[in-house]
């Protein structure tokens, strides 16, 4: 998938810590400071104890965005639900190993749409619940705290299931992309670049840094070498 190899770094913003009154330009703002996706979740209230956006939401985000929309659904029954998200124009659409007993199915329809499909796993998940669905996927998203809400504590402990399933890639050639959410800054993002990770998903400190969008997405780049 050609949104998968466009760069070696891939930073995602959470909308979860913008505006949401103003949503159409908090995008177009933290797009001009360097986003390379947007990152919306999708939560019921049900697989976690908060409810955020659907469907029509995340079509709005599409209508303007230029640059890519990584839906991460925390939801119960995703495989109910996933063509509503792809007609709504999700690029990547990642859904979680725990509670999906479809989940080779649910993987296999998203990525029939031709869209990417990409795996979720929780920090008191096993990391072996996804090894049998690396060569589903294009993208494994390690949770680095626990799913529900915006501006967590990184949990550390994330960083050997990290290391885990970038060996995995390696020894398989799959090349997967390792996506990391929650917690992310600077010097978090940094630990998860040494472990492996490539995708850095962040709310609070894009949103919310100090300097402005552009500073925050720079400092989370931070030591990586020059693209
Ligand atoms: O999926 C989630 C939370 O469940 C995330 O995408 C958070 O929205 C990240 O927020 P910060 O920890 O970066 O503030
Ligand atoms: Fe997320």
């Amino acid at each position: 998938m050609t949104i998968m190899k466009t760069k070696k770094e891939i930073i995602s913003p959470s909308l979860l810590a913008a505006d949401f009154m103003q949503i159409g330009n908090e995008i177009r703002n933290v797009t001009a400071a360097g986003a390379d996706w947007i990152h919306a979740d999708v939560m019921d209230g049900v697989f976690v104890p908060n409810i955020t956006i659907g469907n029509p939401v995340v079509e709005a985000i599409k209508s303007v965005s230029s640059v890519p929309i990584d839906v991460h659904l925390m939801i119960v029954h995703p495989e109910n639900h996933i063509q509503k998200f792809i007609k709504a124009g999700a690029d990547i659409l990642t859904v979680h190993c725990e509670n999906n007993a479809n989940i080779f199915y649910t993987l296999m329809e998203i990525r029939q749409s031709g869209i990417s499909p990409a795996v979720a796993i929780n920090p008191g998940t096993p990391v072996t619940m996804v090894e049998p669905l690396l060569s589903l996927v294009d993208m494994v998203l390690v949770m680095t705290v626990n799913p529900g809400f915006g501006g967590q504590k990184f949990i550390p402990d994330s960083l050997q299931k990290i290391m885990q399933i970038r060996k995995w890639s390696d020894e398989r050639n799959l090349d997967l992309r390792i996506q990391v959410d929650g917690g992310i800054n600077e010097k978090t993002a940094r630990q998860c670049r040494e472990a492996g990770a490539d995708v850095f998903v962040a709310g609070t400190s894009i949103f919310k840094y100090p300097q402005g969008y552009a500073a925050g997405i720079k400092a989370i780049r931070g030591s990586s070498v020059a693209e």
